[in-house]
Formats: structure tokens, C-alpha cells, sequence
């Protein structure tokens, strides 16, 4: 699946000829820690290689260094019984298909999933059980809510939902009484069974419903939960949880600004950097994500994997390395196009069939954009010291 190599000496010119002509001075700075290390000629090495001295390294190397497991940062899955927080980690971080979740049994204590297998960014899961007694004295919510980063409340949306709304209020307060920088977010789930008509209605209900319950308990304006239409059956919970993991992410807007760059640069309708394992997008430049491009792009990573796994040369080695690379054609005349960024980033974008002829320049300016993210990653690293949680780093270094 690797793309053709090519050589990009003398087709690109200066790498001030990529750019529009008015900069702010901040994209200024990202493009200059784009230009391929101050040499204004774009000439280097073949376009397919990697960087000189680049490697992995090891994982921390990558990410930043991350401390052990109790560091990591925290998301929280709460909610009533049956309401489909198990099901939603298994899905998403697991793999396990959608229709075998049936035969999930209930949570009967916390459970911890430490999320690292290969994926960019480290955390834990906490899935709670649904029964759970904020006033039970063995509930430590200091412990529980102090170091969280995120709290995902889950609401049946094919229920009743009064009782949840109930619980919701509860917990927001609870938590936030605890650690007022918690990350509050509601998956009002299930949606799969319900008309385009009703998610909305049922949106529109419980987001009214909750800002109100928390503008009585004089909450509002300080504690605003995000509120998202989730299922497992379709690539909605990928896509919420791609935004709760993107807030986050301390370097979003950097990775951010260098997605928009590749984008007018390149003339891409979207582009998207995704963990692959997780096939949760880390960061996307700033024009509106619709889902059905957004699927399409999950659907490529699958492809791109399956084949490499059913076809590779080689068997032990990986399905995803820095060979994988794909281009699909689809009959809209758009292009899928896939990259990798490091063992555990791909980029892929959506590109007009008559902007891909300009190849060599995507290439380019791909090539620049991975060293960037490099170099993002590694400033990080030596500024800041060990990932203690994922918007705040430890002191002491
Ligand atoms: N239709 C539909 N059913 C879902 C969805 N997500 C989960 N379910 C179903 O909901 C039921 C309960 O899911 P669980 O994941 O066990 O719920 P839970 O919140 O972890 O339950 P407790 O452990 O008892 O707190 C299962 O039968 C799932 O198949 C969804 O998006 N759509």
C-alpha cells in the first residue's frame, strides 16, 4: 500500500510559496517551524522517506512521556443501570461489535481500563456501575473526582429519562463541588432507535432540562456540559469521544493550526488526524466535521489495515508501519488519502480529484506537516517534563 517515491528537489520552490499572502503572527510561527528546517530551497530527501534521524523511539518518546498508571488522566463513565457505558467502552476502545454488547452483564464495581495499547493519547476509563451511592460513606469523591479530566454522563434516550436527569443533577454538583476544572459531558444515547425528530426533541429536552436544574442550584455559567446524540450502531460515540479526548489534549490548537495550514496550503476539502487504533480523530482543521465524511475516513483506516494484514509481505510484522499509505478513488471524484504520521497517527484528508494531480506538492506539505508534529511533540517533551495528566504536567520537572 506504500506510494510511489519521487523526488521532490526543485518542484516545490521556496517554502514561502505555499502560503497565503496575509499571515497572523502566529501562523507565522507554526509555518516556520513547518519550513523543512530552515532551508528555503524545499529541497530534501526523497519524498517517501522519513525525516533524517527520525525513529519511534519508544512510546513516551512519542506522546511526551506519560507517568505511571495511576497519573493518567481520568475519564469517568457514569449513569443509571442499562444505559450503555460498558457498551460504549468495550465499542469503541475494545473493538467488541455492537450486537454482542446484549450480552454484557452489569457493572457490579469500578472498573479501570487503562488505555495505552499503542494509542496516542494514554488514559484510564472508569466505568461505574450504575447503582452507585454518592452518599455512601466508602465513596471517596475526593479521590474520584480530584484528578478526573473528563465525566461522561450516560442518558437512555429510548427511556424515561426523568430519573437520569435526576442523577445527572446530582452528579455534575457533586463533582464539581470537588474539582471545578472536570470536563462535564452528556451522551444522550441510544439514538439508533429513535427518528430524526425525536433525538432532536429528546436533545433539546434534556440539554433544557439540565440547564435549568443547574441555573436553580445557581450553576449556570460556571458548570456547562457539552451535550452529544451517541450509538454504538453507527460512528456517532467515535465522534463524541473524539471531542472529549480532544479537550484533553493540551496541544489541540497547535495541531490544530498545522491541519489548517495543510489545508489551504494543499487545497483539501478535510483532513483529519486520527489514533488509529482507536479510530478516534485527535485534532481536524477548523471547517465543519460532517459525519458522513468522517465515516468514510474510519472506513479507510479499516481497509488500509485489513489489507495490510490479509496481504502484507511480511506476517509478523506490523499492519501499520511507516509503508502505509493509500489512495482511494471514489466515483464523486473525490480522493481518500491516507498517510502515516507516526506509529500511531495517520493522517487522511479528503481531496478534489483535480487538486491530487498536484501530488508532489500534497506530498511536500505532508512531509512538512509530519516533521512539525515531530517537533511539537518534542518541544513538549523538553519543556515540560513527564504527562502527569493530559492538560497539566508535573511540577517538579
Ligand atoms: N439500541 C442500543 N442499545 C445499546 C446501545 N448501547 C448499549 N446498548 C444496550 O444497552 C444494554 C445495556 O448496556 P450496558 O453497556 O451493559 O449498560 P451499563 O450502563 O454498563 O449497565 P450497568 O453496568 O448495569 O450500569 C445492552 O443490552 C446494550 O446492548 C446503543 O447505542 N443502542
Amino acid at each position: 500500500m506504500s506510494l510511489p517515491t519521487a523526488h521532490a528537489q526543485n518542484v516545490y520552490g521556496s517554502s514561502d510559496h505555499w502560503m497565503g499572502s496575509k499571515l497572523s503572527a502566529r501562523e507565522q510561527e507554526l509555518r516556520s517551524i513547518m519550513s523543512l528546517n530552515g532551508d528555503p530551497s524545499g529541497s530534501y530527501h526523497e519524498v517517501d522517506s522519513f525525516p533524517e534521524g527520525y525513529n519511534y523511539g519508544d512510546e513516551d518518546e512519542v506522546i511526551g512521556a506519560v507517568g505511571g498508571v495511576e497519573n493518567k488522566p481520568r475519564i469517568l463513565l457514569m449513569g443509571l443501570r442499562r444505559s450503555g457505558k460498558s457498551s460504549i467502552q468495550k465499542v469503541v476502545f475494545h473493538k467488541l461489535s455492537p450486537n454482542e454488547t446484549l450480552f454484557l452483564e452489569s457493572t457490579s464495581k469500578v472498573v479501570k481500563d487503562d488505555i495505552n495499547n499503542s494509542s496516542f493519547v494514554q488514559f484510564q476509563v472508569w466505568d461505574f456501575p450504575g447503582q452507585i451511592d454518592f452518599f455512601d460513606p466508602t465513596f471517596d469523591s475526593e479521590q474520584i473526582f480530584g484528578s478526573c479530566g473528563s465525566l461522561i454522563f450516560v442518558i437512555d434516550a429510548q427511556d424515561d429519562y426523568r430519573q437520569a436527569l435526576i442523577r445527572l443533577h446530582q452528579t455534575l454538583t457533586k463533582a464539581f463541588q470537588v474539582n471545578q476544572n472536570i470536563k462535564f459531558e452528556v451522551f444522550i444515547h441510544k439514538v439508533d432507535g429513535l427518528s430524526d425528530d425525536r433525538k432532536w426533541e429528546a436533545q433539546r429536552d434534556i440539554q433544557t432540562k439540565a440547564t435549568c436544574d443547574l441555573a436553580d442550584a445557581g450553576l449556570d455559567g460556571l458548570l456547562r456540559p457539552s451535550f452529544y446524540l451517541t450509538s454504538i450502531y453507527d460512528h456517532s460515540i467515535f465522534e463524541a469521544f473524539s471531542r472529549v479526548v480532544q479537550k484533553l489534549i493540551p496541544q489541540l490548537p497547535t495541531l490544530e493550526n498545522l491541519l489548517n495550514i495543510l489545508v489551504s496550503n494543499c487545497g483539501l476539502e478535510k483532513a483529519f488526524l486520527f489514533d488509529v487504533v482507536s479510530k478516534i480523530y485527535i485534532a481536524t482543521d477548523s471547517s465543519p466535521v460532517d459525519m458522513l465524511s468522517y465515516e468514510l475516513c474510519c472506513d479507510m483506516i479499516d481497509v488500509v489495515i485489513d489489507v495490510s494484514c490479509i496481504y502484507g509481505d511480511d506476517v509478523e510484522a506490523c499492519a501499520y508501519d511507516q509503508q502505509s499509505a493509500s489512495i482511494i478513488k471514489l466515483s464523486n471524484g473525490v480522493i481518500l488519502y491516507l498517510r502515516e504520521v507516526n506509529r500511531f497517527l495517520a493522517l487522511v484528508c479528503l481531496i478534489r480529484e483535480e487538486v491530487f494531480e498536484r501530488q508532489g506538492l500534497i506530498e511536500y506539505n505532508f512531509h512538512c506537516f509530519r516533521e512539525s508534529i515531530q517537533q511539537v511533540f518534542e518541544v513538549r517533551r523538553k519543556t515540560q517534563g513527564p504527562l502527569t495528566s493530559l492538560g497539566s504536567y508535573s511540577d517538579d520537572n
